[in-house]
């Protein structure tokens, strides 16, 4: 498969497209890269340093694709940490070139916009884009809780609630839901829950709760749940396989101690992990 993957970029460590990259290359798709940012590291440490690019160099570089001849073999587009509201519109504007080179081609949108424990770290007007403009147009998203419930004004506060949050997200437009870091009431003490809901049904899936918060994991699974959805056209199955690598990912990263993912050093974990989670369907 040939994704075009539209997001962050760190020299240092694993988030964005540094983190989405490899584990969809280790199985064995071409990941064509084009980064929103290039920052010296995650802005989890509360201070890096490089540059936002302009809308228009975003645009540049998908028309010099474009121009390779190559957005009919264009399987699906990825788009994550945005940086600035105007680059989400260079962003549909690809997905709208891809779509018209091939209908077939999917646009998965992980609307980065914040967290539980941080709330919003993304600049003014970008959670307004995802809501009103990037979830429209998408036919995959993959927020976390905190960006589920603020894409939908919907409080989750049960696991029924989180579905219908997301049939509500359904009704304007994208066909496959994975929410990340689901935590509910019903989610036992020990737990962390995932949640993925297409048109085959909703299925959760549930994981023990590692002892580290990091960043990037979102993006990995994002992209992920995006290339197995691709191939086995189940969120079911997508949701298994992509929940059990970051898992096995997490459990080699809290193991180690580590600040940041193991991408590299636990890449067996994307083609076999350690263990295989099943979903149930909810
Ligand atoms: N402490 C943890 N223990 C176990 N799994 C985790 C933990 N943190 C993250 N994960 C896994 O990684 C997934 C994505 O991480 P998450 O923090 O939701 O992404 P984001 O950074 O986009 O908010 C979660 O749904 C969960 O499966
Ligand atoms: C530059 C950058 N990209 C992407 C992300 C998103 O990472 P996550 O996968 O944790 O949502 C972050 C989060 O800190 C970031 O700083
Ligand atoms: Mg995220």
């Amino acid at each position: 498969m040939n994704i075009l993957s539209i997001q962050s970029h760190v020299a240092y460590g694993h988030v964005g497209n540094a983190s989405a990259a490899f584990p969809m290359q280790r199985l064995g798709h071409e990941v064509w890269a084009i980064n929103t940012v290039q920052f010296s590291n995650h802005t989890g440490y509360g201070a890096w340093r490089g540059p936002v690019f302009p809308a228009d160099a975003i645009r540049e570089v998908v028309t010099g694709v474009e121009e390779r001849g190559v957005l009919p073999s264009c399987d699906g587009v990825l788009s994550g940490y945005m940086g600035d509201a105007a680059i989400g519109e260079a962003i549909l504007d690809a997905v709208g070139r891809v779509r018209a080179a091939n209908p077939e081609a999917l646009y998965c949108c992980d609307p980065v916009i914040g967290d539980v424990g941080r709330g919003v770290f993304v600049r003014p007007g970008i959670p307004e884009f995802m809501r009103d403009r990037a979830l429209p147009a998408a036919d995959v998203v993959t927020p976390n809780q905190f960006e589920l419930e603020y894409l939908t004004g919907v409080t989750v506060g049960s696991l029924g609630a989180a579905v219908a949050a997301v049939e509500a997200m359904r009704a304007r437009g994208p066909k496959a839901v994975l929410v990340t870091s689901l935590r509910t009431p019903e989610t036992p003490e020990d737990a962390i829950d995932l949640l993925a809901v297409d048109g085959e049904g909703a299925f959760r899936l549930r994981t023990p709760l590692l002892p580290l918060s990091v960043n990037g994991a979102g993006d990995a699974i994002a992209a992920l749940f995006f290339v197995h959805l691709l191939t086995t056209g189940s969120a079911a199955q997508a949701l298994s396989l992509a929940g059990s690598s970051v898992y096995g990912l997490l459990r080699a990263t809290s193991d180690a101690g580590s600040r940041e993912i193991l991408t590299i050093a636990a890449q067996e974990e994307f083609v076999r992990p350690t263990r295989l989670f099943q979903p149930e369907r909810v």
